[in-house]
């Protein structure tokens, strides 16, 4: 007889999410599995995949983070608003604890329906990225593409949100083919753990344009960590104020950089799309043939 797997599909800013929760009964995952779920071809389709997992930290739960790909990966900046939201619906709590692998997050109202994740410290030492070298200034790493007296991009800063990224500042987010240059710079052998590639254009010294080729994803309507390590490269660039708004292609985001206790503050929408159900052993074997 078939396994009914419930699942819940839930966006924040578009970038979308198959949620399974595990909490109650454990699910073996393989990245094939993984992989064929979120498939936009002939799974569901999703740009993360996410478990919610009996918490093992004192949190309200541990969220496991997947890329459509099928690879395990820290932190998800959207996904965290949307199981945070989750959690308190369910608990009634006015605050829940997030744990994820790269650490336990914040999750409270943010006024006008609005979820605020209190995303933690930005680390911005080198090997913390990681990067491949040491390289003292992680406000604009020594990288470019294009010709060498043209680069086409260059000098992007390196944030590490939970996960890496690299932001390249430029006078125009449009004016580049993202989804080209994006798997290129993702695999540059500087990131030995790849990184999400972000263009960012400033507008105002409270206002951000940005696109991402997200690791692991490809391009996506949104990517919270994307948002906060653009609004903290900006920043130590001294290019904007500590609190900024980002503008994605699905939305826009706030990101707070607070000073008193070096956290970044992440608030925007989360939303469930839908419930559903799915056939475990249709995707198991798929994936194992
Ligand atoms: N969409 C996410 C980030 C998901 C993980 C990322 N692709 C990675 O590989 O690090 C977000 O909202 O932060």
């Amino acid at each position: 007889m078939a396994t009914r797997v419930p699942y819940l599909k839930m966006n924040g800013l578009g970038n979308d999410f198959v949620v399974l929760d595990a909490r109650a009964r454990a699910l073996e995952l393989t990245p094939e599995i993984v992989a064929a779920i979120s498939s936009r071809e002939n799974g569901i389709g999703c740009d993360q995949f996410i478990v919610i997992e009996p918490a093992r930290d004192g949190g309200d739960a541990f969220m496991d983070i997947w890329n459509n790909d099928g690879e395990r990966v820290e932190a998800c900046g959207n996904a965290t608003r949307c199981i945070g939201d989750l959690l308190m619906q369910e608990s009634g709590k006015e605050e829940v604890a997030v744990e994820t692998v790269a650490g336990t997050l914040r999750a409270m109202p943010g006024g006008d329906g609005l979820i605020t994740v209190d995303m933690g410290e930005p680390r911005l030492e080198w090997h913390q990225i990681p990067l491949s070298e040491e390289i003292r200034d992680t406000r604009g790493i020594e990288l470019q593409i294009g010709p060498i007296d043209a680069p086409i991009l260059h000098t992007p800063a390196a944030v590490n949100m939970g996960n890496p990224h690299a932001i390249f500042f430029v006078q125009d987010v449009n004016a580049y083919n993202l989804a080209q240059i994006g798997p290129m710079l993702e695999h540059h052998p500087i990131f030995p753990e790849r990184a999400n590639i972000s263009l960012a254009q400033v507008d105002s010294r409270t206002h951000i344009t940005l696109r991402v080729w997200e690791r692991g994803a490809g391009l996506t309507r949104a990517c919270g960590t994307a948002a906060c390590a653009a609004g903290v490269a900006a920043i130590r660039k001294r290019l904007t104020e500590r609190i900024v708004q980002v503008a994605l292609p699905g939305g826009e985001l706030t990101i707070e950089w607070r000073e008193a206790d070096n956290h970044v503050y992440m608030t925007g929408p989360a939303e469930l799309d839908y419930k559903g159900e799915l056939d475990w052993e249709a995707y198991a074997g798929r994936s194992a043939s």
